[in-house]
């Protein structure tokens, strides 16, 4: 019964031969929508195991059917023709030109949020990101730390002081903020608005805790990337080799980074930055973007 329905409405909607009393020669081929149904001559298809389109299924309501839709055009030989001929040639017999509309929408712009213990390179590998990928804002975060040397003021952070940094608390311009070993610092809300409605991609780079209170405010609207070294030893080391703290700041820091590491579960994805292998850390973030952006069901993040 089911295959009979199945027979039956194959024949309605697939089946494009304007009439079933000729059959398709070789020189002028007459096509199919669809799955190719095979035409036999069967007594009773339905009970057949091929597909097959008995004669008497082909009847009047196949060709009340054609009379709506645009007459089959023959195609042409695929060897010979002209592409623009054969492309009208498909268009007319599917009855509408073809779209050159996206079949899919753009990509919605998009959070990206890494972090990460101290020292395991959160600033190397955006830094590097900002040289060769475009389309990305990475928000300039403000603190009220001081400037360390090489910094550039509005570049690596917008360096404001204690009271600045409470007043844009009390105005609620920041999306975020905590205070991180004795200095504020928070992301400016006004800064991704204006980057997202101009189409760009935003970069939010934060530690542990930021990255807690982010994941509760934006829940899955951004993707979330926890960076680690490849071991505790190798952390520690660049810690040394950076040499910017003091070996007080030095000792909180790793112990802070050791329960650090245990968040990693709530993050989508985990990237290991390498010691040495600063490319590949980075060459991973980008394929998680790209992932990201393919996906059918797009994050999307209202700030
Ligand atoms: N893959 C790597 N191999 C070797 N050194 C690295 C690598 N990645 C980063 N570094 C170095 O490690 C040090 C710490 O990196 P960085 O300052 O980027 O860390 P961070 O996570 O931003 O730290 P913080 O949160 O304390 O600001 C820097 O001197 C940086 O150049």
């Amino acid at each position: 019964m089911i295959f009979r329905r199945l027979c039956s409405s194959l024949t309605r909607s697939n089946l494009h031969y304007p009439s079933f009393s000729k059959k398709p020669t070789s020189q002028v081929p007459l096509f199919t929508l669809g799955p190719i149904l095979h035409i036999q001559n069967c007594h009773n298809p339905c009970k057949s195991q091929k597909l097959c389109v008995a004669p008497r299924f082909l009847s009047s309501s196949v060709q009340m059917e054609d009379a709506r839709r645009p007459l089959a055009v023959p195609i042409p030989a695929l060897e010979k023709a002209d592409k623009s001929e054969l492309l009208r040639a498909l268009e007319t017999s599917l009855g509408s030109p073809f779209s050159v509309d996206p079949i899919h929408p753009n990509p919605s712009p998009m959070i990206i949020v890494i972090s990460g213990p101290s020292g395991v390179g959160k600033d190397a590998v955006i830094k590097r990101l900002r040289e060769i990928r475009a389309g990305l804002h990475f928000v300039v975060t403000a603190t009220s730390r001081s400037m360390r040397p090489g910094e550039v003021n509005g570049r690596d952070y917008f360096f404001v002081s204690k009271e600045e940094f409470l007043s844009m608390i009390e105005k609620d311009e920041l999306l975020e903020y905590a205070l991180v070993y004795g200095d504020y610092k928070g992301i400016p809300k006004q800064q991704i608005r204006e980057f997202m409605a101009k189409g760009n991609d935003i970069v939010l780079r934060v530690d542990i805790q930021g990255a807690k209170t982010l994941r509760r405010i934006l829940g899955n609207s951004a993707v979330f990337i926890f960076l680690v070294a490849e071991n505790e030893l190798a952390l520690v080391q660049r810690l040394i080799d950076r040499k910017t703290e003091t070996k007080e700041a030095l000792l909180v820091r790793i112990a802070t980074a050791r329960e650090e590491v245990k968040h990693v579960k709530s993050f989508d994805y985990v990237v290991v930055n390498e010691e040495g292998k600063l490319e590949n850390a980075v060459k991973m973030v980008e394929s998680i973007i790209d992932a990201e952006k393919a996906k059918v069901q797009q994050r999307r993040a209202v700030i």
